[in-house]
């Protein structure tokens, strides 16, 4: 045999080893779990759009228990649906688990230079964390709402052409279209309402829809391609709707940045109020005493070579990004949800609408009449309970071993929530857990939050930093529509709902007939 021969062969067997060696880890820790392939792990069996991840997490909890290994291309991962595990895991051992699960093709956190909110770590998380959390303070949330209520208005005038002479519409399109106008013009630099015909809307759309399926799914098995298609992607921004849309957000970063430039040197006056998320993330700066002090802590391994105050360029540009992807996707479906079950349930639905009589009397909305939208804020919640359409991102990396409820985790393991489980376990929510019932949250959230079972936004530290955004939009526009029309459903309307998706859990579809209320 000749020397090269020799070599191809050994470095042939020492591939397969590594991989047969990542596959076989929960065979001997002796974790049980479906097992899947080498090189794959499971990850094969979620790349079902019409059978989403979460219902095949689901099957195998069933047949596994509320704790079990999978891996997933070179990552492993436990997959767990018991409350006081979750809870330990996003909230008491935080400081064991501040890392998300991330492919390769979202680029390494510690070094790529936009990295953001979602995929940082550590105190680069921290520091991004602590200047992006005043954005959504109620004194910056005030300011929103007339760009909210502008957007509501626009959608109103839409819908009212939509269902006139009795039409079905599919709100889900509707509210794609709101959400997307909304975070356009205070993460993009949009400067008015562009429904129904948002350049914007398609590319987002194509990043939720197919994603870059076939891209992750190697990446993930071969972490080193990750880095590849990343460059690959940047220099063809156009077979790659993500590097296009950072561009588009570039070029707005740029042009604020300029424009505040010759409004200086023209000696023109500003007001000094922000007018959207760029200038919020612009004049950001935090107390440099605090990551200094931070700095000296055992927390994170993120190497802090330089304490900065502000967020750089490429930081502004990630985070608009990122808001733009987890705040228009999220919202709408979370509001297309809540419609379809207060389509289904008129009693719920007539409840509401007496809420939303008795408390917006006046044409206009404010803050103080959201907050005493109280029914309307459990139905929000029950319809998230009921569909917990961000499961995916329910997930943690262990940063340091530990052990969690008895059960030992190594450095590097992921912690993935069977979120659609718990939010239907019977031992947390009792008998009627499979009832649309809003009255559930009378008593208020702490019971389900505090004991680890409820997580749409997620919980602990890094818990959804919109949340209070996303409901404040939702809340705005169902009492303007609650306000003017009845949902019904139609022979056109799927019922139960088809839930579709790869990464986010969207319905097929929504179709929904608004009667007017003064026919009522
Ligand atoms: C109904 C709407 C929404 C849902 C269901 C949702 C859900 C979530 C979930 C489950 C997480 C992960 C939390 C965790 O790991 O514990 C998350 C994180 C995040 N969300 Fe949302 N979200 C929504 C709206 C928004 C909006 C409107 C924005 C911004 C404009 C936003 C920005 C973010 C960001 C930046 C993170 C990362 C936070 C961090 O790691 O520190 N989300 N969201």
């Amino acid at each position: 045999m000749s020397f090269s021969l020799l070599l191809i062969s050994t470095i042939f067997i020492g591939f397969l080893s590594y991989y047969v060696w990542i596959w076989s880890y929960w065979i001997r820790k002796g974790v049980k779990g479906p097992r899947g392939i080498p090189f794959s792990g499971i990850m094969h069996r979620f790349q079902d759009y019409d059978y989403p991840f979460w219902r095949v997490m689901m099957d195998w909890t069933k047949e596994y228990g509320p704790i079990y290994g999978i891996t997933e291309g070179v990552e492993k991962t436990l997959v767990v649906s018991d409350p006081e595990f979750v809870h330990e895991v996003f909230v008491t051992q935080f400081d064991n688990f501040y890392g998300r699960k991330l492919n390769p093709l979202q680029g390494d956190p510690n070094k790529n230079k936009r990295a953001h909110l979602v995929s940082t770590q550590g105190h680069r998380w921290e520091r991004l964390r602590t200047l992006s959390s005043p954005t959504f303070s109620n004194k910056n949330l005030k300011k929103i709402m007339k760009t909210v209520d502008d957007s509501v208005a626009e959608l109103m005038r839409h819908l009212e052409k939509g269902c006139a002479g009795g039409k079905t519409v599919d709100m889900l399109e509707y509210y794609q279209e709101f959400t997307i106008d909304i975070i356009g013009k205070i993460a993009m630099g949009q400067t008015q309402s562009l429904m129904f015909e948002n350049p914007m809307l398609p590319k987002v759309k194509s990043i939720f829809v197919d994603g870059r399926k076939h891209a992750f799914f190697a990446s993930a098995m071969f972490p080193f391609l990750g880095a590849m298609l990343r460059q690959i992607f940047s220099m063809f921004p156009s077979i790659q709707p993500a590097s296009d849309i950072m561009n588009i957000i570039e070029k707005a970063v740029k042009a604020r940045i300029d424009q505040r430039k010759t409004d200086e040197k023209l000696g023109i006056e500003v007001s000094g109020e922000p007018q959207d998320f760029i200038d919020l993330f612009l004049d950001a700066r935090a107390d440099v005493d605090f990551f200094e002090q931070e700095a000296k802590d055992d927390f994170g391994k993120t190497q802090i070579t330089k304490v900065d105050k502000h967020l750089t360029f490429d930081e502004t540009v990630g985070q608009l990004f990122v808001f733009l992807l987890a705040g228009y996707d999220t919202t709408a479906l979370s509001l297309s949800y809540s419609s379809f079950l207060l389509a289904t349930h008129p009693e719920v639905q007539r409840k509401c609408q007496e809420e939303v009589d008795r408390e917006c009397s006046d044409p206009e909305v404010t803050f103080d009449h959201l907050s005493k939208l109280k029914y309307m804020d459990w139905v929000i919640k029950e319809a998230l309970r009921f569909y917990p359409l961000a499961s995916i991102v329910h997930n943690r990396k262990c940063m340091k071993a530990t052990t969690v409820c008895g059960v030992e985790i190594e450095e590097g393991t992921n912690v993935q929530v069977d979120t659609w489980t718990m939010h239907k376990d019977p031992n947390i929510w009792g008998d009627d857990v499979n009832e649309f019932k809003p009255e559930r949250w009378e008593s208020g959230d702490e019971q389900f939050i505090q004991k680890g079972g409820y997580l749409p936004f997620g919980m602990g530290p890094r818990i959804c930093i919109g949340m209070r955004l996303a409901l404040m939009e939702e809340k705005m526009l169902l009492t303007q529509i609650l306000k003017k029309y009845t949902f019904e459903t139609t022979s056109e309307t799927v019922i139960p709902l088809k839930l579709v998706g790869r990464s986010t859990t969207a319905p097929s579809s929504v179709n929904l007939k608004l009667r007017p209320r003064h026919s009522d």
